[in-house]
């Protein structure tokens, strides 16, 4: 007979439990009170965090009771026979085949031929007690001995099970991919819960690897793209009608090659504290103090705490100071506390920072050997482009390259048509030269951070359902007035401009507000009579929820305070400079009478590319699916004189065949251009369609955020046999032929990230 040496179940468990089950109640009523999709898949992921931090906790707290381990002593020890394997053969002979516990139910057992303890690992809480019954039952295998059944691990075997799972974890981080640098060596996966050790690791993950090697990664992520465009197009396509680019690069190889050269990265001209918008949390420090910053790592892996931002790359010194001013203020003079997810309780959740400046900032990059040659002389050489003229800017002084990157087999022709275009006979081999770019050992990181914004707009997102701000609507307001001020005075002490706030309300269980969550001008917000649960509208007491302007391509930009604008503006002037030139070529309004181009700008957002193209061409039309980004570019075309310019409003998949229907058979255009710009998830198949069914656009731009839709979409585009939607477009009875890719180039808008940009040019 067995004893049991301990109790399972003990109370301090159900009282776990019963939090447990409160918690979990909670966040199910949002599942059920969630108005959108989103909201409910927000609601879902979070009782799916809080389940997975509560039953943590409780293994933590109760290892005995939770565990699926029954260490048994009293076994025989000292004869080799008595190891792991004849443990597990006594357990076979004995216990296992009763039609509760199959052999499948025993997944781990552990025991040392010298020790006199070994340990079962079951499949399920419910299995030890099975076990426990069935070996209470049995004659033990030392006669006269009775056997000690115990659950929970042994304490003999704990050290070689840490080891393990050191061993497993480690494995999971390289089947991740995980970088070297990125994670500490050994760690976890992602959705291993942890506490991230520093909120870069959360934020800006490659801020340990040098920046060459992120920019080599970079290119290896677009060589991959490129080849799985060609390995799509092959697929869809009939062996006797593959178009001639994959003929070529077959003869001339026979490996999948990239869909066409790839000619390098281009580098982003500022490194640190790059960005224009930063987007802080309000939450709850690792001290469990009130505190602004970025989460350090994903709500999903039970992550809920919030560092602060000093440490990382990217963010900008005027945001880290609205964050630090903010968090003091919510730890000495805030009435209300911060929003938690998991109660869905307090009022402060989003300080959304966002910088305007009046021109420019293009430092030029300077070579790791010129640097090291005369550090101080290269350091005051260095030019800035300050205020560029957009038509002069060389993008390519930016380019780097690796051999690596350059590999494929290609034509000269397809070489030479990969070129930078414009290069007049004499001036090409120094193009040659510039598309060659600066290698990749040449890279240095010694570039000057962003100068200081002259504009600064902060959005303060609070929760307007919280209940005090509903009991007491004037402590909200004086909250909001407090936190506004304290902003303000840190903004003077720094030296730098005095913001202007806009209120958001929202009160879903994810930060991510819908686009059209109510945003309020602050004196709005503030004013006696504007109840908090009501939030208002963007114009709400006339003043407008609060713009800001920033410059890109010599041009001035309007932006609403939820609005999409890319966050990297001296990078952004160098894509669009490259995007503008394979487009619509380097032409610009003084050599001549301007072009008569339609080009096309999908997925056009506050209207950035179309505009800075728009004296390039005769007519330019833009469409996005969110209303107040076509608002602002429609105003951004009068804030900077253009009058060839239309924005539309809606889906692409339902506005573009008709903008094409209307636009593109228009005889006075001689050419029509598309450039493309869309969200991650890329472009639906009806805008693929209709953009590869309308033979008026010979020239197509692709600018992609995600390379995996890029190598997607734009396999369908160049794929000889289309889908037929709604027709081919304009009156064609045949398909126009397919897209073929001429040329890519990787682009760095997130330095310390893995995000890369590409550009594609296609022709037909
Ligand atoms: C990567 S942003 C590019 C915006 C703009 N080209 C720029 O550089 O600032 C993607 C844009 O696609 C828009 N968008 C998302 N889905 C869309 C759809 N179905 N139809 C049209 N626009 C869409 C978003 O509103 C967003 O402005």
């Amino acid at each position: 007979m067995a004893e049991v040496a301990a109790a399972a179940g003990p109370p301090a468990a159900v009282d776990a439990a019963a939090r447990l089950r409160k918690e979990l109640s909670f966040v199910q009523s949002l599942l059920k009170s969630g108005q959108s999709l989103s909201e409910m898949v927000a609601a879902a992921n979070a009782s799916v965090a809080v389940a997975a931090k509560a039953v943590g906790e409780l293994r933590r707290a109760h290892p005995e009771s939770c565990s699926t381990e029954l260490t048994i002593r009293g076994l025989p020890s000292g004869s080799d026979d008595w190891d792991w394997r004849g443990l597990k053969r006594w357990l076979t002979n004995t216990i296992v085949g009763d039609n509760r516990l199959s052999a499948k139910s025993i997944r781990h057992v552990e025991k040392d031929a010298d020790k006199d303890v070994g340990v079962l690992r079951l499949a399920n809480e419910d299995q030890i007690k099975v076990a426990m019954d069935l070996l209470a039952t049995v004659d033990p295998p030392v006669a006269g001995s009775a056997l000690t059944l115990q659950r929970g691990p042994a304490p003999e075997y704990s050290g070689k099970k840490d080891e393990r799972e050191n061993r497993k974890r480690g494995r999971e981080g390289e089947e991740q991919g995980q970088a070297q640098g990125e994670r500490p060596a050994g760690g976890r996966g992602p959705k291993a819960p942890r506490a991230a050790p520093n909120v870069c690791e959360a934020t800006c993950p490659l801020w340990r690897t040098p920046y060459p090697e992120q920019l080599r990664g970079k290119l290896a992520t677009v060589v991959g793209a490129l080849g799985k465009i060609t390995d799509t197009v092959e697929r869809r396509t009939h062996a006797d009608a593959k178009p001639t680019w994959i003929q070529t690069s077959r003869a001339l190889s026979r490996d999948t090659q990239p869909a066409c050269p790839l000619l390098g990265v281009l580098r982003s001209p500022v490194i640190e504290a790059y960005r224009n918008k930063s987007e802080f949390t309000c939450g709850m420090d690792e001290q469990e103090r009130p505190s602004v910053g970025f989460l350090r790592g994903s709500f999903i892996d039970g992550i809920t705490c919030v560092g602060s931002p000093n440490v990382t790359r990217h963010t900008s010194k005027a945001a880290i100071a609205m964050a630090d001013a903010a968090s003091d203020f919510l730890r000495q003079g805030a009435q209300f506390p911060v929003w938690d997810k998991r109660y869905g309780s307090g009022f402060w959740r989003l300080v959304v920072v966002r910088e305007g400046r009046r021109r420019s900032f293009l430092p030029l990059p300077l070579a790791a050997s010129a640097l090291a040659a005369d550090e101080a002389g290269a350091r005051a050489g260095q030019q800035v482009l300050a205020d560029p003229t957009f038509p002069a800017l060389d993008p390519w002084r930016y380019l780097v390259t690796s051999p690596s990157s350059a590999s494929g087999a290609y034509t000269e022709e397809q070489w030479a048509e990969a070129l930078p275009d414009g290069a007049s006979s004499e001036t090409r081999s120094r193009e040659e030269g510039v598309a060659r770019g600066m290698a990749l050992e040449e890279v240095c990181e010694a570039e000057p951070a962003m100068p200081p914004p002259d504009e600064l707009l902060v959005m303060l997102q609070v929760n307007p359902q919280y209940s005090r701000a509903l009991a007491e609507p004037e402590l909200a307001r004086a909250d909001l007035r407090n936190m506004a001020a304290a902003l303000t005075a840190a903004a003077t002490a720094a030296g730098l401009p005095a913001p202007s706030f806009a209120v958001q309300h929202h009160h879903g269980v994810s930060n991510a507000a819908p686009y059209d969550a109510p945003i309020v001008h602050l004196d709005a917000a503030v004013r006696e009579g504007d109840a908090m649960e009501t939030g208002g509208s963007g114009s709400a007491g006339g003043e407008g929820p609060g713009y800001i302007h920033d410059s890109l391509c010599e041009l001035r930009f309007r932006i609403s305070p939820t609005a999409f604008f890319q966050v990297n503006s001296s990078a952004t002037c160098v894509l669009y400079k490259v995007v503008g030139d394979w487009a619509v070529g380097c032409g610009s309004s003084s050599s001549g009478s301007p072009p008569s181009t339609l080009l096309l700008d999908v997925c056009c957002g506050t209207g950035t590319i179309g505009l800075s193209l728009a004296h390039r061409v005769a007519k330019v039309v833009g469409v996005d699916s969110v209303e107040s980004a076509v608002e602002d570019a429609r105003a951004n075309a009068a804030l900077n004189g253009i009058t060839n310019a239309e924005f539309v409003a809606g889906k692409a998949e339902m506005a573009l065949p008709s903008i094409l229907a209307q636009h593109a058979e228009k005889k006075e255009y001689s050419e029509v251009v598309a450039i493309v710009d869309p969200p991650r998830a890329g472009l639906h198949k009806s805008v693929l369609a209709a953009l590869r069914g309308c033979g008026r656009i010979r020239r197509l731009v692709y600018v992609a955020c995600n390379p995996e839709s890029l190598a997607q979409n734009v396999g369908a585009l160049c794929a000889p046999n289309p889908e037929r939607r709604g027709g081919y477009g304009g009156h064609a009875k045949v398909p126009p032929p397919p897209f073929r890719p001429v040329k890519a180039v990787a682009m760095d808008l997130f330095p310390h990230t893995h995000h890369v940009e590409s550009v594609m040019l296609l022709e037909r």
